[in-house]
């Protein structure tokens, strides 16, 4: 297993040519957020903005449309349950699609998962992560053909692998990882990651990461770097990495550092690590 280092995030973080306009960034549609955890997807949408993606569609809940829009306007709102031609638009559309925060697991949400699934093509890049990945284990519903990064923490990952937590090792691991032919970010306090050319390990991270939205942030963070970065691996590497880094240097004056806060501090994180 390789251990990242701080070289992936300039390996990765480009500087933005003059010549571009948001189009160039990438279109990411996010869907998630029922009743109950429509603060999951608002986090994950703001990571995907402030990551710095150049149009971000939010399909939740209409329950959560009035916070989505307060907390963040740069992002397009539209209603899970809205007709079948502007929907499949929506995803279709889209360069990277993330699912599974704050989804729920109820008859709609399987619903909506297979619906979503069903609509995506080859050419996309997709992020399955929380409720999308218990669903997945639980239910029957056929995976797309597209680029495919799965994002469960270990007991997400048990539910989906069939591998119990204590029995995770990089054997076993790798090889759900190939039957799955999927990129796997399988969270814990070390992150590792599981792509088809080599397992990484993410050497960062603190204890004042655990508490709720954290994995919806990195979601949300994964779906932006993707969307703008070509090397998808190197683009879920530099989002995992930017994620634990900017905790960790947020942890060293506070005892437990918010979701929303590594968000804030995103565009400067990132400015401070782009290159040519
Ligand atoms: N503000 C919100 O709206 C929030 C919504 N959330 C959403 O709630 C849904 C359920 O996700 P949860 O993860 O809370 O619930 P899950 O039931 O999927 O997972 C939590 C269970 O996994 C166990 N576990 C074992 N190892 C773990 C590890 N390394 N990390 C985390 N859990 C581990 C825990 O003890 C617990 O029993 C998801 O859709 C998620 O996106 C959560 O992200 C919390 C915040
Ligand atoms: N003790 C810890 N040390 C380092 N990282 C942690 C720790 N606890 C949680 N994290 C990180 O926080 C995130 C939690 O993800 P997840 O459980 O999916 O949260 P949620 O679903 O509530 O958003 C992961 O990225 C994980 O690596
Ligand atoms: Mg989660």
């Amino acid at each position: 297993m390789k251990r990242l280092d701080q070289s992936i995030l300039t390996n990765t973080i480009r500087i933005r040519p003059d010549d571009s306009y948001k189009g160039t960034y990438g279109r990411v549609t996010l869907v998630g957020g029922n009743q109950n955890f429509g603060g999951a997807i608002i986090m994950a949408s703001e990571a995907t903005v402030y990551s710095g993606a150049g149009l971000v569609t939010t399909l939740t809940h209409p329950d959560n449309s009035a916070a989505l829009h307060a907390r963040l306007p740069e992002a397009m709102f539209a209603d899970v349950f809205m007709e079948s031609t502007p929907f499949d638009s929506l995803i279709q559309s889209a360069d990277v699609v993330v699912i599974g925060p704050g989804l729920g697991e109820g008859p709609e949400s399987v619903n909506l998962l297979r619906n979503v699934f069903h609509l995506i093509t080859p050419d996309q890049t997709v992020v399955i992560d929380g409720s999308a990945i218990t669903i997945l284990a639980t239910h029957s519903v056929a995976l797309p053909d597209a680029r495919l990064i799965f994002t469960p923490h270990q007991m997400e990952w048990q539910r989906l692998s069939g591998i119990k937590i204590t029995d995770q090792t990089e054997a076993a691991n790798q090889a759900v990882r190939d039957q799955l032919n999927a990129t796997v970010v399988l969270k814990s306090h070390r992150t590792e990651i599981y792509t088809a050319n080599g397992i990484y390990q993410n050497p960062l991270g603190t204890p004042a990461q655990a508490t709720g939205g954290m994995g919806d942030t990195l979601a949300g963070m994964i779906g932006g770097f993707t969307a703008q970065f070509a090397n998808t691996d190197n683009a879920v590497m530099a989002a995992v990495y930017a994620h634990s880094a900017i905790a960790e240097l947020l942890a060293q004056n506070q005892y437990v550092v918010l979701p929303t806060q590594i968000i804030r501090q995103l565009p400067q994180f990132m400015h401070q690590h782009q290159a040519n």
